[in-house]
């Protein structure tokens, strides 16, 4: 009553759904399905069940009411169309754990200041080489690292190297005390965000923001060190330094600092987690390692003896893009994206959204949807093959003026992955009948433990 009480005289009706429980909501719903029943996609199907199939309800979920759409219409109108109205912002709940300058948290002009700032270094030429110069040696020693250990929990390994990889490319960090010290601060900085904003020492978000401190710290003295010493690097934390805008004005050391925090944490989990699901889908599905591998030895044949492969070999593994992209489907590694109503009277067709509620675009459900996908729990990279997905139906990065900006760059990096893991090595599940856990992220419940080895032939 609290919320949709004032609301009966607005234009529009509130779409179907119910607000729950005082104060909890529907939380304990939300959990039944993610945390204990293992079906997170039954949260959807029930509402769809119980109110119609409108693609839109609302209801009351972390700590607020919100809006759901699940249609690839109205998730299509949120993203694209009401974002560039600037009718919604951000949905962070908080920005005090990402800065007031980080890509993420700001919107409208701000926004698209830094978003032209980052894309011209996510998209300069160069530096799509030099990121797989860097990346290269990381996860061959990685892979040799797990060789050597024998077992191993792919969840935590894959997030090891991927960390350690987007350090080096963005600020080219290669200490092992500095990147294992800002693993910990990310872990906890990450623990804040899913967490409550309770601030008062012993709870995981007042954790975080010391975390968030000492993270601004380093980057801050890294970035004061090169401008003292006039040190030139080749990596993100330069070309945001370097990068001017069209009347000449540079970033500020803030923006640049809260920005590499922001892209971390945008590009760290994200990424290792499609690459631990490449191995446990490959380890199950031989077939498809087969005619990875074919490819891989296709481009190899093209090199000399090991040459790292350039953003030209990249592009032409066709079969191997068709892997990475079916992974990055099925993985979900972010099953909905939020945002927030910051205008009166914003109507979605003829529902309201009212001002201050968050929006939660439920890309999860679509993703996994026969109607889109046929047979889609099915891994099956050959699904690509000439098919682009209906408007609104495929949105793994996002879409509109928000749409990852990492895209091309985690798509690289999972595909060069794959490549080195198909060519050189083998491994094997220890429990293939493992069931999944969806919380905080989709994986197997053990993580993936394997047994990891050199391949045979090489
Ligand atoms: C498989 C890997 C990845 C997936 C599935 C993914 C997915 C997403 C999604 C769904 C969004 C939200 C878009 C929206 O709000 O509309 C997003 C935003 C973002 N991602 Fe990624 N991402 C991945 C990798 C990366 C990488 C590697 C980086 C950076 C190195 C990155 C940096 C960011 C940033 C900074 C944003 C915020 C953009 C903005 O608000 O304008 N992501 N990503």
């Amino acid at each position: 009553r609290r919320f949709t009480g004032g609301l009966i005289s607005g234009p529009g009706s509130l779409p179907p759904g119910s607000m729950g429980w005082p104060l909890i909501g529907e939380m304990l719903d939300f959990l039944r399905y993610f945390k204990f029943a293992k079906r997170p996609d039954d949260f959807i199907s029930k509402r769809k069940a119980r109110y119609g199939d409108t693609g839109i309800y609302k209801s009351h979920l972390f700590g607020g009411p919100v809006i759901i759409t699940c249609s690839p219409e109205f998730n299509r109108q949120v993203l694209s169309r009401m974002a560039e109205e600037e009718t919604l912002s951000s949905g962070w709940p908080s920005n005090e754990l990402l800065g007031s300058s980080s890509i993420s948290v700001v919107d409208g002009f701000l926004h698209k200041r830094l978003r032209k700032h980052l894309m011209e270094a996510f998209t300069n030429p160069k530096a799509l080489n030099s990121q797989l110069r860097i990346a290269q040696p990381i996860f061959i020693s990685a892979l040799e690292n797990w060789v050597s250990k024998k077992r191993i929990v792919a969840y935590n390994e894959t997030k090891t190297m991927t960390f350690h990889n987007i350090c080096q490319v963005l600020v080219s960090f290669e200490s092992r005390e500095l990147l294992q010290k800002m693993e910990r601060l990310y872990r906890g900085l990450m623990a804040g965000l899913r967490s409550l904003t309770i601030n008062i020492p012993g709870t995981a978000y007042h954790h975080a923001l010391k975390c968030r401190k000492q993270l601004t710290n380093i980057l801050s003295l890294e970035m004061r060190t090169r401008q003292e010493l006039g040190a030139q690097k080749h990596d993100f934390m330069q070309i945001l330094m370097d990068s001017v805008d069209e009347n000449g004005a540079k970033l500020r050391e803030i923006e640049v600092v809260e920005n590499i925090v922001s892209l971390i944490l945008g590009g760290y989990e994200s990424t290792s987690d499609v690459m631990m699901w490449g191995l446990y889908y490959l380890a199950k599905h031989p077939d498809i390692l087969e005619k990875l591998k074919e490819e891989a030895k296709l481009v190899r044949e093209r090199k000399h003896q090991r040459e790292l492969l350039s953003i030209e070999d990249v592009k032409s593994m066709n079969y191997t893009s068709k892997v990475a992209e079916e992974l990055i489907r099925l993985a979900n590694v972010s099953p909905f994206i939020f945002r927030r109503v910051v205008k009166d009277n914003v109507l979605i067709n003829d529902y309201c959204l009212p001002k201050d509620w968050r929006v939660i675009v439920w890309i999860r459900s679509i993703h996994l949807d026969s109607k889109y996908f046929s047979d889609p729990l099915a891994f099956d990279p050959d699904r690509w093959t000439d098919f682009r997905p209906r408007v609104g139906t495929y949105s793994v990065f996002g879409a509109g003026p928000r749409y990852c900006p990492g895209s091309s760059f985690a798509r690289n990096q999972i595909m060069v992955f794959l490549y080195h893991a198909c060519l050189n090595y083998r491994w094997e599940l220890l429990n293939p009948g493992e069931g999944f856990v969806y919380q905080p992220h989709p994986r197997p419940r053990d993580g993936a433990k394997m047994i990891f080895s050199r391949a045979a032939e090489n």
